[in-house]
């Protein structure tokens, strides 16, 4: 399936020069979300990523995270931003290709020795998605790697995560 046709382009938003890649019109397309669902844990299978956890970021991340956790047998834990988690957490500053923001994570999300499976619907300057890294490694878990819907290659996300392996499906 020619997943990149679902993806609808925004110029300028939310700023000048920023290219929007608005995964919306993806997902209320009934064929295009469950295909997306399955070709990323097939992809996941390929990699073999045997994962207790899925990891999702706020908050596009959760609408790829938790199916794919459900695929995989896996279960699902949230990182929010800032202020949005109840229990202790523990916190992380990011930059964005638009801003920087703060992720929390619950301290008792995760135990030393988890097996752990990061998901985002986009990588861009791998800001995100590297601050959820060091997050998940500062506990002592063995991060697999690194899955994506969408990667801007252009802007070098790669460079701000660890040597893992990476999945996109679709890239620019
Ligand atoms: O690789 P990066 O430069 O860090 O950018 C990618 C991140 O930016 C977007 O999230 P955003 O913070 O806009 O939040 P949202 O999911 O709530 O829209 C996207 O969903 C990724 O999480
Ligand atoms: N260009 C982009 N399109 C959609 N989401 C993004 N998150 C960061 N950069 C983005």
């Amino acid at each position: 399936m020619d997943l990149k046709s679902l993806i609808r382009e925004i110029p300028d938003y939310p700023k000048p020069g920023i290219l929007f890649r608005d995964i919306t019109t993806l997902l209320r397309d009934r064929d295009g979300l469950r295909y997306t669902i399955d070709f990323f844990t097939e992809k996941c299978d390929e990699a073999g990523f045997q994962a207790d956890y899925v990891i999702g970021m706020e908050s596009r991340g959760f609408i790829f995270g938790a199916p794919l956790a459900y695929k995989l047998g896996a279960g699902f834990i949230p990182v929010r931003k800032k202020g949005k988690l109840p229990a202790a957490v523990h916190s992380i500053e990011y930059e964005l290709e638009y801003g920087t923001d703060c992720l929390e994570m619950h301290q008792d999300a995760l135990h030393p020795g988890s097996r752990v499976l990061i998901v985002d619907d986009l990588i861009a300057t791998g800001g995100t998605a590297g601050a959820t890294a060091k997050l998940v490694q500062q506990l002592e878990c063995e991060l697999l790697g690194f899955g994506f819907i969408i990667e801007l290659r252009d802007l070098q996300g790669r460079k701000n995560l660890p040597d893992l392996p990476i999945i996109s499906l679709i890239e620019y």
